[in-house]
């Protein structure tokens, strides 16, 4: 199993140390624009294998597709983040040309890749990509949803004063401040309900905080956030190159699941070896329903934007 990263950069190199900690890819490629750096982050990650106690090969190169053939699965994660204040859709402007010209390199070179889309504003970044190869649509899968449904959780059980261990719960929708969608009358506590235990005032609380998950970070640090995107990508990744069939809220390209189509936004799919499996079709309450048509119209401004 041969994974690309492109992007060694905050996100891309913490992607690359969660897939090579859980040991299931031969091969990790890092690949980035900067001259030297790629190499530079997969020397050091290879000198925490014998620490970490992984064999998985990671290598870094600038900017040659070539080394990045035969890839099974690539992550784009080449881009700029935001800066405190901004929103992820002002990245447009740069992170288009830059995710567009990226999937063509990969594709290029590694015809039956799947590729997973973490670069904001990632769901048009995600359609931007459908719109611009010919890769299947079970091929192109944006990373948003795992990450923010973790910041769901762990809020929860901030909430809860509960171990996370004990929650399970998602968010759908688009992943910007004001398009997610947790679904909060669907989360549980040990398979009770967690409005059973929380006001809803507290609940309410709990998912705008959530929704706010990515700015909060960017505020704190002075940039985006990398651990939790990391680990989310290389939850998605293990679950495509062990078959697992897990399911995950991911941006997906739509046609007429939830009321939508011609759009990729956060739904929940089963992810496999083709990548997503199958998209789910959960029922959600009426005002899940609006939020997420709510949140659709958000994405297709945004797409609106792009010039494919
Ligand atoms: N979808 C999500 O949940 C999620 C989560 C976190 C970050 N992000 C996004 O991921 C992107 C990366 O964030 P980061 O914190 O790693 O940024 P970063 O600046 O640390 O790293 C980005 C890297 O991309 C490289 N790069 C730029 N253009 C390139 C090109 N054409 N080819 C190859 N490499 C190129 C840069 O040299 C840099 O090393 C941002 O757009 C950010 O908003 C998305
Ligand atoms: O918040 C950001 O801009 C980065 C990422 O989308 C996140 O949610 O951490």
């Amino acid at each position: 199993m041969k994974v690309t990263i492109v992007g060694a950069g905050a996100v891309g190199a913490s992607c690359a140390e969660y897939i090579a900690i859980k040991d299931f890819a031969s091969e990790v490629v890092i690949l980035d624009i900067k001259e030297g750096f790629a190499e530079g982050k997969a020397m050091d990650l290879m000198q925490t294998a014998s620490l970490n106690c992984f064999d998985t090969k990671i290598t870094g190169i600038t900017n040659d597709y070539s080394k990045t053939a035969g890839s099974d699965i690539a992550v784009i994660t080449s881009g700029i983040p935001r800066k405190p204040g901004m929103t992820r859709e002002e990245l447009i402007g740069i992170n288009a040309g830059i995710v567009k010209s990226v999937a063509a390199s990969l594709i290029e070179h590694s015809p039956n890749v799947i590729l997973m889309v973490v670069s904001n504003p990632m769901d048009t970044m995600t359609y931007l990509v459908h719109k611009t190869t010919d890769l299947p649509k079970n091929r192109i899968i944006g990373m948003g949803g795992a990450l923010d449904s973790a910041r769901f959780k762990y809020r929860l059980a901030e909430a809860l004063e509960a171990p996370i261990s004990d929650i399970d719960g998602m968010v759908i929708g688009g992943h910007s401040d004001t398009g997610m969608v947790p679904l909060t009358a669907h989360a549980t506590r040990n398979s009770i309900k967690v409005s059973e235990f929380l006001s809803e005032e507290r609940l309410n609380q709990v998912a705008e905080d959530t929704k706010v998950g990515g700015a909060t970070l960017t505020k704190l640090l002075g940039t985006s956030a990398w651990y939790a995107p990391g680990a989310a990508v290389s939850a998605m990744v293990q679950a495509i190159a062990c078959d697992q069939k897990k399911m995950f809220p991911c941006s997906a390209f739509l046609e007429g699941e939830y009321g939508l189509e011609d759009i990729c936004i956060g739904v929940p799919v089963l992810l496999g070896k083709n990548g997503i499996e199958k998209i789910v079709n959960i029922e959600l309450t009426e005002a899940e329903k609006a939020k997420m048509q709510e949140s659709a119209e958000g994405v297709r401004k945004t797409n609106d934007l792009l010039e494919v």
